[in-house]
Parts: C-alpha cells; structure tokens; sequence
C-alpha cells in the first residue's frame, strides 16, 4: 500500500469539525473522484472571487471555469463546503439545506422564468430578527417562518432593540401567540438584554443565519455577540460620516462560542421560491381548524359551516392572520403552477431536441 493511500484514509478531516464539517460531507466525499482535492468552507463571496477557509487558514479563492454562474445550484454561496485545488475552487459538495428565496425581478430574459437567489447553505438555524422599534410586524414574522420552513430549515424568533420599550415583554408574549414552538427571544445590543440564550445556537460547528429587515439591528447583534466590532453597522459609518452603512454582503463570521454566524443584507421582498409544508408548519392553528370544515375544498372565504370563519367570528382567530394565511397559500400555489408549467417547457424543449435528432438521422438512412 502506497503511503499516499494510508493518508486518505485516515483522512476524515476531523480539523474541519469546528467549520460544521460533519459525516453527512465526509460521505460526499467517496464521489469525488479527484482525490487530490480538498475541502473548504466559503466564508465569503464577492463579485469575482470567494473567501474560503480549509480549517489552517482564510484564503482567496476563484471559481474554476467549469463552475456555471446563471443559477445559485451550480455556484458557491456562502456556507458551502467546496472541494478546492489550491486556490480553485472545482466543486460544490451537495448541500445538506439552504436557505432560498425568489429572486425579484430577475427574470431569465430567454425563458421568462422566475429564478431562485440562495442566500446561503448548510445551515443549522435561520435568526428571523425584528426590531422592536417600527419594524415589528407579526405578518412579516409569519411570512418569514413560512419562507424558512419552505426550506426545511429551524426558525428562531429574535426581538431586538428590548431597550426601546418601556415592556418589551409584551412583544414576546405577542409573538408567542404566533410562534407554535419556535423559541422566541428578546435582546438589545445596547443593554445586553438576553445575549446568552442565543449561546446554543452558536455551539462549536453549528452555522446560523441572519434575515430581517434592513436596520433592525442583525450586524449590530453579531457585534455584541462577538465581543467587539466585526461587522460595520449603521451606527459606526455614521460617525465617519459615510451616512447610514447597511451589510451589501454575505459572511460567515467564527464566533468566540464556537459556532459560526451569516450576517445578511436586509430584505426588502420576502419572496418564496421552495414549496414544501411551510404554511402548514407556521399556521398549524389553522390548518387544524380547517380539517373541520364541511367541505373539503373549503377555501375559508364564505362557506357555510367554514370552521375557520367561526373561529374568526368567535374571536378565536384574528382576521388578519387567517388573510396573511390565504395570501401565502394563493402565492405559493401560484409559484407552483409556473414551476410545473416551465418545467413542462423544458420537457417540451427536450422532446422537440430528440424528434429533431430522430428527424436527421432518418435523413442520414434515406441517402
Ligand atoms: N436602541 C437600539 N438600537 C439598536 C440596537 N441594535 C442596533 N441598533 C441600531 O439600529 C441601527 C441599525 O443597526 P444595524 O446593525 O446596522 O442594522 P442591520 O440589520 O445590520 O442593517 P442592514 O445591514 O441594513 O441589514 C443602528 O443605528 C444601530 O445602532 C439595539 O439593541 N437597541
Ligand atoms: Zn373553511
């Protein structure tokens, strides 16, 4: 046996465990079939160019030619572990989740079709931050747990800027009444309300994510977590007077607790894009009411014996969450409906390639 085989045996990169390598990547690793290259964590991403770090050390890496940069499936994001020579990086290793959203207004010009932006991958947690200043909207939370959910991925309510309220506890107990287990804490990065309880989501090699609007406070929060300035906030360029700074890009920042954290530009658009139980798992009130309907394809608007609509009546129910509710199954049937449809298109445009290709070797036989 050669040495160079007892080295990639032994080699289970156990030195990547902190970055959130984990046996679910060390499996992928038999269907590579250069051994000569290595994994490494994409710790940030620019125009042209990634920052990845191989568990020695943050390196600048470029994408290999072969890496096609139209959709987020076949480029890097920040999050994924990617099988690198040197500096090249060659390959995405299947992702093990990601957190994707519909991409507004990037429409593909030759298909018209809607496309995804992943906003970043391999993820443990996904922090849906609110400020407790004029950003607080329960709908808004609710369209960001369906957006999390739709990704199969854990959501965690985080209320910020506690110090702003003279009781912010009612803003909890508020998102309480929506949040059906999802773990809801309150924190302000200027008294240091509840920092701690975030500490278990930041565990050696766990990997989180930041979403919210933008000035709630998410660089200012992974600032405090880390003990000192790692991400530029709207307060610190105000006072170089560069105006108000907001996150343009997306980094995943080591933290001292020993996981890591995905700062993220605020969200303008809460689109959706993966379809799976995601309004089922944020409305789970309603959705058991709805078994009880009279009809089965009740759509909770005016039937009679619409279980739903008693519940709003009997004030069980607010109006504006069962509205929220049906707005989001409308959306994401509809983004269902045009998936099926432009895949029905490529299906088309595959059998139109083969009957052309029967139709010219046809014509190759009849000479
Ligand atoms: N009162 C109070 N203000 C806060 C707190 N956290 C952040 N802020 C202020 O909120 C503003 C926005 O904070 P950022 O951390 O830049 O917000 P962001 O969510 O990262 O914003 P984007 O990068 O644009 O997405 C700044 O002026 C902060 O000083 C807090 O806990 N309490
Ligand atoms: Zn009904």
């Amino acid at each position: 046996m050669s040495n160079k085989r007892i080295v990639e045996k032994d080699n289970n990169f156990k030195h990547l465990s902190h970055l959130g390598w984990t046996s679910y990547f060390q499996n992928q690793l038999e269907n590579i079939d250069n051994k000569s290259l290595i994994p490494a964590r994409v710790t940030g991403v620019r125009k042209k160019y990634f920052f990845i770090n191989d568990g020695n050390e943050e390196l600048l890496a470029t994408p290999a030619g072969k890496l096609q940069q139209e959709t987020s499936s076949t480029y890097p994001v920040v999050g994924d572990w990617v099988m690198v020579r040197q500096t090249a990086i060659e390959q995405i290793l299947p992702r093990k989740n990601t957190l994707t959203r519909g991409a507004a207004g990037m429409r593909n010009q030759k298909s018209g079709e809607y496309r995804e932006q992943t906003i970043a991958a391999n993820l443990d947690s996904v922090f849906i931050v609110t400020g407790l200043d004029r950003d607080f909207n329960l709908r808004r939370i609710e369209r960001y747990l369906t957006l999390v959910y739709n990704c199969g991925l854990a959501p965690v309510i985080i209320l910020t800027k506690a110090d702003l309220q003279q009781h912010p506890e009612h803003f909890a107990n508020e998102a309480e009444t929506i949040a059906f287990g999802v773990p809801v804490h309150l924190v302000s990065a200027f008294n240091d309300t509840g920092l701690s309880d975030l500490t278990p989501y930041l565990m050696h090699g766990r990997t989180c994510v930041m979403v919210g609007s933008s000035g709630t406070g998410k660089s200012t929060l992974i600032n405090r977590l880390y003990g000192e300035s790692v991400q530029a906030t709207g307060e610190v360029s105000a006072h170089v007077g560069k105006g108000t700074h907001t996150t343009t890009s997306r980094d995943l920042i080591m933290m001292p607790q020993g996981g890591m954290i995905i700062d993220n530009p605020g969200i303008r658009e809460i689109s959706f894009w993966d379809i799976d139980q995601g309004v089922g798992s944020t409305f789970p009130d309603i959705e058991a009411l709805a078994a009880e309907c009279r009809f089965s394809n009740c759509t909770h608007t005016h039937e009679p014996g619409c279980r739903v609509l008693k519940a709003v009546q009997d004030g069980e129910l607010t109006e504006a969450r069962l509205e929220n509710y049906l707005k989001m199954k409308r959306e994401l049937e509809y983004i269902s409906a045009r998936k099926n449809k432009s895949a029905d298109r490529v299906e088309k445009e595959r059998w139109q390639g083969v009957s052309k290709k029967i139709k010219t070797i046809n014509k190759k036989k009849a000479f």
